[in-house]
């Protein structure tokens, strides 16, 4: 038999519904799983450490070889909830903004909303740790995840990353999508979207196992998070890209 198929998933409340079906499911007889945050699942994906993973999209010109496995994704048709700018003061009152570490699509989202949408002239500050606390006066932040919707209940400014998108090009957003880095066994992949599913036609078990402090996790995974990979986010996933090129 074939070695098992390495898998990394993020490890934030998103993923959740996508993960839900896996733990029974027959196709983890083929694989192993593990978690991490985005940018450093991106990191493995691109080094061979693992062969699939639910990576950034803004990593895909970094890949010498890839494949989207699965018809489900990271996305948005609406604002988000969980990736935003978030402030002490109006947008164009900010001076600097310090980008999150744990991200790659957002930060290349931000970069762009930045020079082309907002049209901000502001200092781009990369972290590598705990930066929060820096965000205060005309210094912002931008956070993704379940560290977003915390702060959410700190700053009185909150700017959606996939609202704004939205209203750029009046397309969907896909911020992670399961991709491998080298052609999988069909079997594996019909298996891998089956397990997929069945978080998601199940919802309210889903919220059941899990918690949040922060949001309702319901609107989060029915409204914020748009989790079907459909043309019109593959559609909004190309024109991200070609703007990245
Ligand atoms: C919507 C989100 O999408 C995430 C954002 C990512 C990024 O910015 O690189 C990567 C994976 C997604 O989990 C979120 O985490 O809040």
């Amino acid at each position: 038999m074939e070695r098992k198929v390495k898998v990394a998933a993020v490890s934030y409340l998103n993923t959740k519904p996508l993960l839900y079906g896996f733990r029974d499911h027959k196709v983890m007889n083929m694989m192993e799983l593990s978690m991490d945050y985005p940018a450093r699942i991106a990191r493995q994906l691109i080094d061979g450490e693992v062969d699939v993973a639910l990576v950034p999209v803004a990593i895909i010109p970094k890949m010498k070889e890839h494949h989207i496995i699965a018809d489900f994704c990271i996305g948005a048709e609406g604002p988000v909830s969980s990736v935003c700018l978030f402030s002490d003061v109006p947008l164009h009152e900010i001076k600097r903004i310090y980008l999150d570490y744990q991200s790659r699509t957002s930060v290349a989202l931000l970069k762009l909303l930045v020079r082309d949408h907002w049209k901000l002239n502001v200092e781009l500050v990369e972290t590598t740790g705990d930066y929060q606390a820096n965000i205060k006066g005309t210094d912002a932040g931008l956070v993704i995840g379940d560290r977003a919707l915390a702060q959410r209940h700190v700053s009185p400014y909150i700017y959606d990353l996939a609202e704004a998108w939205i209203r750029f090009t009046s397309l969907p957003f896909v911020f992670a999508a399961w991709i491998s880095n080298r052609p999988l066994p069909v079997e594996f992949i019909q298996l891998f979207n089956d397990a997929n599913a069945i978080g998601l036609n199940n919802i309210p078990a889903v919220v059941a196992e899990n918690a949040s402090p922060d949001f309702d996790l319901t609107t989060y995974y029915t409204q914020s998070i748009s989790y079907r990979l459909t043309p019109s986010k593959r559609q909004g996933m190309q024109q991200f890209l070609s703007h990245l090129r």
